[in-house]
């Protein structure tokens, strides 16, 4: 696995961060050590695939990446007529995503599609997954994503909602930016490639409160959410739509 050392020189200008070729040669490193519970996390989309899987449904990963989430779930499937189907807009992303999915052999089919997931048509679902990926989003297209995920789920569906999160009580807010920070350190970042991805990130990732992320997924209808997991400023929820087995 190649290091990730894209911030470990000091920059004249810091441009916002994108997931370009450079990105995408040292993602899986940068994302473990950076996201505090990210193979818990997949390893529970796992998990929760073995659950609440439908035959003759699709599976949506929204922002795969390189389709960590799109192959815990592609792995866990053992009912009949199902696909699993990853998007990114990222064009390295999605080249890199194709050739990794093909080393894995499988009888479940997976399609990555080069695509924005606001203009993506989705339907038939029993799961979808967004994980570290709304955040990227513009505050006003968050909404409608969520309602139009809420009309794609089957009855009994599922939707995993993974997210960076602030804190409404400002002390709480910086500890617990503090405690990711400590996190990345002891991962063996240093103080300079902490403070240039965060000014990277600043105009790009624009996270929410839990409240916000509550309220919006109610909103769009989902009957059943809870939190499951939160390690300092990082979280994943459930939310399921009523109906089927429920
Ligand atoms: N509008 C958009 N449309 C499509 N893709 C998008 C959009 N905006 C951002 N992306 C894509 O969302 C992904 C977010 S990373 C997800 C990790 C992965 N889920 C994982 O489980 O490893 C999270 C992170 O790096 O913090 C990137 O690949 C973007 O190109
Ligand atoms: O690194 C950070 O501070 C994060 O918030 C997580 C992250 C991980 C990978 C790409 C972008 C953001």
């Amino acid at each position: 696995m190649q290091k990730d050392h894209i911030y470990a020189d000091p920059l004249g200008h810091i441009q916002d961060f994108c997931f370009d070729s450079a990105v995408v040669d040292v993602f899986p490193d940068m994302i473990q050590r950076s996201v505090p519970g990210y193979q818990t996390i997949i390893q529970t989309i796992g998990k929760l695939t073995q659950r609440y899987q439908q035959a003759d449904s699709n599976f949506y990963d929204l922002g795969c990446s390189l389709g960590a989430a799109t192959l815990a779930m592609r792995r866990q499937i053992t009912v009949p007529g199902c696909q699993v189907i990853g998007v990114d807009n990222s064009a390295a992303m999605v080249e890199r995503c194709t050739s990794h999915l093909q080393a894995f052999r499988s009888d479940v089919p997976a399609t990555v599609l080069l695509a924005d997931i606001r203009d993506t048509a989705m339907e038939n679902a029993a799961m979808v997954v967004s994980n570290f990926t709304l955040q990227f989003l513009a505050k006003e297209d968050r909404a409608r994503l969520i309602e139009r995920i809420y009309q794609a789920l089957k009855p009994g569906g599922i939707f995993v909602l993974s997210e960076k999160i602030i804190e409404t009580d400002q002390t709480t807010h910086e500890l617990l930016i503090d405690l990711h920070h400590d996190f990345k350190r002891a991962n063996g970042y240093s103080e300079l490639e902490i403070s240039q991805k965060r000014t990277a990130l600043e105009n790009v990732m624009r996270p929410d409160s839990l409240v916000e992320h509550k309220a919006r997924l109610s909103a769009a209808g989902f009957q059943h959410i809870s939190l499951w997991f939160q390690c300092f400023n990082f979280c994943s929820m459930v939310a399921i739509k009523a109906g089927g087995r429920q």
